[in-house]
């Protein structure tokens, strides 16, 4: 519900723009905020209902692929699909559409091997989602926008919705650390039996990334994107 109400706020931002509506522009760009802080609420019920020794050492397992995975290192063969193994990611929220779609809405842009991941996750979206967000990457650009019409109001409405992702972004890497990391280190020092898939999950993400690496560039990428305004001069004021 969370995603489908910032993704209308989506399409209303890129409408919007088209016609030069400021209004409209800085209503959709609210619900896009709102959509995030509620995704940030909702991700927060996890601490009272998942324990992150259960979510790493059973959970996770059941999750991970068999791509960048040392204990399938050719992949899977489907017996009667291929004949050849098959190297699939595991499931990641990297391969959900809503925010690869904000990040385009926002003109976030992750280069190098971020982006790369992040792209190549595109392939396990359904081919829909996966055009709205090529769709959104290729309209007249939000941010250039702002800057060039100078709204203090505009250029604010942007920033909340920038700093909403950073915030959700910073929350989840601190939600990885509990659920991943911690746990990981902790199993390595008990000398937990766990091979292959296990021991690579530590630092690996399902979705076969070096997940806090990955993680903190997206995050920090994300933080550059806001627009410092310029400081008003006192012949302004
Ligand atoms: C304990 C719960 C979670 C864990 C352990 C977790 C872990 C990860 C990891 C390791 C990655 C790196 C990509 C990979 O290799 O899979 C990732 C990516 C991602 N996760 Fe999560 N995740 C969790 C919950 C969530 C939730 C609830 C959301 C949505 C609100 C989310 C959204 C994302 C997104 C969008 C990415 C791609 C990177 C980005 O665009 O910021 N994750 N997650």
């Amino acid at each position: 519900m969370a995603a489908s109400s910032g993704l209308k706020g989506a399409l209303e931002v890129m409408h919007a723009i088209k016609i030069s509506d400021l209004i409209g522009i800085q209503k959709g760009l609210i619900k896009v905020t709102q959509s995030l802080k509620k995704m940030k609420e909702t991700f927060q019920l996890i601490h009272n209902h998942v324990e992150p020794n259960a979510f790493h050492g059973t959970f996770r397992i059941f999750v991970s692929g068999w791509r960048d995975n040392p204990m399938l290192p050719r992949g899977l063969l489907y017996e009667g699909v291929s004949n050849e193994p098959i190297l699939l990611s595991g499931g990641s929220a990297a391969q959900s559409s809503a925010i690869q779609c904000f990040d385009a809405l926002l003109c976030i842009q992750h280069e190098g091997e971020t982006g790369a991941f992040l792209t190549r996750m595109r392939d396990y979206m359904p081919p829909a989602h996966r055009h709205l967000i090529e769709t959104l990457s290729v309209c007249p650009s939000l941010r250039d926008f702002i800057t060039t019409c100078s709204s203090s109001d505009l250029c604010q409405g942007y920033n909340s919705c920038v700093s909403a992702l950073v915030d959700l972004r910073s929350y989840h890497l601190n939600t990885v650390a509990k659920y991943v990391i911690v746990p990981g280190n902790r199993a390595r020092s008990m000398g937990c039996p766990l091979r292959g898939v296990g021991t690579a999950l530590n630092t690996t993400g399902t979705g076969g990334s070096n997940l806090m690496v990955f993680l903190k560039s997206v995050r920090n990428t994300t933080q550059k994107a806001l627009i410092l305004e310029r400081p008003t001069t006192s012949r302004e004021t």
